[in-house]
Parts: C-alpha cells; sequence; structure tokens
C-alpha cells in the first residue's frame, strides 16, 4: 500500500536542450482504490483509538465522506487524466496536495477553489494544523478534506511526531506539501522526504524581513518602520531552515507613505492569493524547471520557451 510521490525535476543549463530527468520513483497504485481506502481508513482509525475521541470523531465524519470522496477522485482521475499534457506531450496525472495552515486560511482557501474550478491539476487531499479551531481547519472540515494535527504539542497530546507525519502523508499519496501560513519549523524529516515538493508563501520579498519570528503581521511592521518603499508575496521552496529556500515567484506591492501594517498586509495578501495559484497551478503541470546553478524557473504555460 506504501505510494510515493514522483517528483519531476527537468536540469538545464542556460542555451542547452532541456532533458527530462525523473528522480523519484513513481506513484505505485494497489490493484484497487476503494481497497487502499478501506485499509487506510481501517489503519487510521486503528491509530485514533489510542489518542483522542475528538480526532477520531472529527475522522469519523470525513471517512464516510473519504470512502465516497476516494471513489469520486479515481473517477476524476480517470475523466480527466487525459485533460492536460506534460511538455513533453506525455498524459499528467493528477497532483495530490497536502496544505498546512494555522491560521484563518485563505490562501487555501484560494488554491482549494482553484482546484475546484479547474486552474490547479490537483486536490487537496489533507489539511495539517497545529491548532484544529483555526479558520483553515473549520474550513477542510466543511469541505470534507481530512484534518491531521501536527506537531506534537504540550497542550495537543494527539498530534503526530514527524516520522507519523510523513508515513500518514505517503498513505494519502500526497505529491506536494503548500504551507499557508503555517506557524511552525517544518521538521528536516519532511524536508528529506519532500524533495523540491514543499512551497511556502511568506508576506515579503525575501530574503528581506524572514525568518524566525517574522510571521503575520510581524513582517508587515518590519516593512512599513522601515521606509522600505515597494513590499510584496515571496513562493519559495522549503528547506530545513525557516524562509531561507530557494525562491521561485515574487510579486511586488508598493508600501504607501502612510500605511499602517494592516493596510500594507491587506494589500500584499491579495497578491498572495493569485501568485500562489498561479505557482501551484504551474507545480501540478510539472512546468518548474531547475536552472543549472540551483535556482528554479517556471516555464510559461502560453509560450513553452518563456520562463518567469
Ligand atoms: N523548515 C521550514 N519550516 C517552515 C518554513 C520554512 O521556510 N522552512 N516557513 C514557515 C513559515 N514562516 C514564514 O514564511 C514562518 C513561520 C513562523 C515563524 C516563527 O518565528 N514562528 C515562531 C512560533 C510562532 C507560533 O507558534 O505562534 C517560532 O518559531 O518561534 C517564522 C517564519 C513555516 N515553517
Ligand atoms: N511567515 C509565514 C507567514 O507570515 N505567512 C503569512 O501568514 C498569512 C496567512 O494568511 P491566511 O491564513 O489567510 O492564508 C499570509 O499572509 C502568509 O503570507
Amino acid at each position: 500500500m506504501e505510494a510515493l510521490g514522483s517528483t519531476l525535476g527537468i536540469q538545464v543549463s542556460s542555451g542547452t536542450n532541456i532533458t527530462r530527468r525523473q528522480y523519484g520513483p513513481l506513484t505505485l497504485r494497489s490493484p484497487s482504490r476503494s481497497m487502499v481506502s478501506s485499509c487506510y481508513i481501517a489503519y487510521w482509525e486503528l491509530r485514533l483509538e489510542r489518542s483522542c475521541f475528538a480526532s477520531k470523531l472529527a475522522l469519523h465524519k470525513t471517512a464516510r465522506s473519504m470512502t465516497d470522496f476516494e471513489c469520486r477522485s479515481s473517477i476524476q482521475e480517470d475523466k480527466s487524466s487525459v485533460q492536460t499534457k506534460s511538455g513533453s506531450g506525455t498524459p499528467l496525472r493528477r497532483k495530490k496536495l497536502a496544505v498546512f495552515v494555522s491560521g484563518g486560511g485563505s490562501n487555501f482557501r484560494a488554491i482549494h477553489e482553484a482546484t475546484v474550478e479547474g486552474s490547479i491539476y490537483g486536490d487537496v487531499t489533507v489539511l495539517v494544523t497545529d491548532k484544529p479551531s483555526c479558520g483553515g481547519a473549520e474550513y477542510a472540515r466543511d469541505n470534507e478534506i481530512p484534518v491531521i494535527l501536527f506537531p506534537k504539542g504540550k497542550s495537543i497530546s494527539e498530534g503526530l511526531s514527524p516520522d507519523d507525519l510523513v508515513s500518514t502523508l505517503r498513505n494519502f499519496e500526497v505529491d506536494f506539501i503548500l504551507l499557508a501560513g503555517f506557524l511552525k519549523l517544518i521538521p528536516v524529516e519532511l524536508v528529506r522526504a519532500y524533495p523540491r515538493s514543499i512551497l511556502n508563501i511568506h508576506p515579503s520579498l525575501l530574503p528581506a524581513f524572514g525568518g524566525k519570528g517574522f510571521y503575520g503581521l510581524n513582517v508587515h511592521k518590519a516593512v512599513v518602520a522601515s521606509g522600505a518603499r515597494y513590499s510584496g508575496p515571496t513562493v519559495h521552496f522549503v528547506d530545513e531552515h525557516y524562509d531561507t529556500g530557494r525562491i521561485l515567484a515574487q510579486r511586488v506591492v508598493p508600501v504607501l507613505a502612510n500605511d499602517t501594517a494592516e493596510q500594507l498586509a491587506a494589500r500584499v495578501l491579495q497578491q498572495e492569493h493569485q501568485i500562489y495559484v498561479e505557482v501551484v497551478s504551474a507545480l501540478c503541470e510539472e512546468r518548474i524547471i531547475w536552472r543549472e546553478d540551483g535556482v528554479p524557473l517556471i516555464r510559461r504555460k502560453e509560450n513553452p520557451n518563456g520562463y518567469y
């Protein structure tokens, strides 16, 4: 039942042809999806028996829909597997996404809505949070997306350990992990298990105003206080430190002379919702390429020879 996501990367050196290199094992699929989902739910309930009743209750609520969801998504996959082709013309597999949140979840909602209306060729199959009552977790439950608690905290006894989190995401057959306002450090076990497959959105133009302590309104307060004339969101790959992973995309937003941190935050957040959907769309369509010097680029959909 173990399934490993495929991670496709294309190594390019400037001016030469792009060669396609696959450096992740292909997804192994069991013969029957319903067998997978029933085994998986049985496995998951077994694990939850030993932990808090509340999260089991939450999972029971979604377990039913998960079976339906599993059938629906397999039909969706059959119907849509020929919808999009990769650069080399081979049919793309619809990607499975895990989203990590700690707060209101507006970026999560923008991404989920984009998967439903079709601009992202993927599905949010699981939500991970350290705050089970946050807005993002509530939205997930309302949309029958399973919610996983991570990390184990002093108050959250039923949270998963890093190794349990990795195996749980493997069981959900997750291809990519999207951090969207998640406020805890992603452990090295997860970073290593999902190479070049974890993205984060940060509300400043990294490397400025990033690192430990730079989250939420703290970032915008620091930007306004610095006198910077521009700010904006950054989408970057995640490594084992806060905000030091490879930058993939940015957008510039003006900082006005009389801006409060809240006004700047709102202006940046509007751009976050757009840039994150654009980047995740490219990720799911395998349009991310890696320059020889390790800088990731996005291949334009309308012009395969254009990058940004
Ligand atoms: N391994 C990584 N983990 C995470 C990254 C990352 O780049 N690599 N990004 C962050 C998101 N983030 C900025 O984009 C960020 C989030 C939180 C903090 C921070 O200082 N957190 C506080 C705790 C806050 C709380 O629990 O309320 C802290 O660690 O003291 C900095 C940057 C997500 N994870
Ligand atoms: N350093 C991490 C960080 O500050 N992330 C920021 O938290 C907010 C979450 O909003 P949301 O929950 O509405 O998506 C977003 O502005 C995101 O950039």
